[in-house]
């Protein structure tokens, strides 16, 4: 079933009770989907800019816009396929054997749409580069919750091609850039199972005030 985001209306307290009820049971549930069940159809068009346009609405000290997204889908991402395990190939001075020959050259095709975040951070006179590496990678958990949100499913994976400046140069993302992370996008084919998540108990302490001397 296709979750679809409530209209908040942030004026009316009652149907703003309702909505955050929702919003929450969606937060409180989403989980990535294994992308071997990620299939067509994948957002495009105007759904596709809209869930663009909530991942570039983040949090972003001093309005740099330090991050940026790249689209991989179709001929490009079959292409782009061929060409990552050629260099795969290459590096290891082999034919690569059959199943490491699939897994390469469907890397970018193995779901219907990929959605690179390509963090553009650099040296600034005020904000620091760490600062707009965390708004990179908000922008990447908004585009992943954006998705769930329109009813595809989404999984947030770098892999190798992330760090080999050889596949980032292919793939367009500049030796100065820095993936982020490559976003799979499509219909999910079945539930996912739940995780385990953390223990509250392990991750947040308490402030306490100074002992009064
Ligand atoms: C920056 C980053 C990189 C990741 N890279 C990979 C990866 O290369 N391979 C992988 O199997 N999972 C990777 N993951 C984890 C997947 O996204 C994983 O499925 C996800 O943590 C599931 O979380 P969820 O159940 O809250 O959706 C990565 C996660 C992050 C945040």
């Amino acid at each position: 079933m296709i979750w679809r985001p409530p209209r908040a209306s942030w004026n009316a307290p009652s149907r703003k009770d309702a909505a955050l009820t929702d919003t929450t049971t969606f937060l409180a549930t989403r989980r990535s989907i294994p992308i071997p069940l990620l299939a067509a159809p994948a957002p495009d068009g105007a759904e596709l800019d809209q869930i663009l346009q909530i991942a570039s609405r983040v949090p972003d000290h001093g309005k740099l816009a330090p991050w940026r997204f790249i689209l991989y889908r179709g001929d490009a991402a079959n292409d782009l396929g061929k060409a990552l395990a050629e260099l795969a190939e290459a590096r290891e001075g082999a034919p690569l054997g059959e199943a490491r020959q699939r897994a390469e050259s469907t890397r970018l095709s193995r779901s219907p749409l990929v959605i690179a975040i390509v963090s553009t951070a650099r040296e600034h006179v005020k904000i620091p580069v760490w600062e707009q590496v965390l708004s990179a990678g908000a922008a990447a958990m908004n585009l992943v919750t954006a998705v769930h949100a329109r009813g595809y499913g989404a999984n947030w994976v770098t892999e190798w091609i992330a760090y080999d400046e050889d596949a980032k140069a292919l793939l367009g993302i500049a030796a100065d850039e820095k993936v982020v992370g490559f976003v799979h996008v499509g219909t999910p084919q079945d539930a996912p199972t739940e995780r385990p998540r953390p223990d509250l108990a392990d991750i947040v302490t308490e402030a306490r005030a100074r002992e009064a001397k």
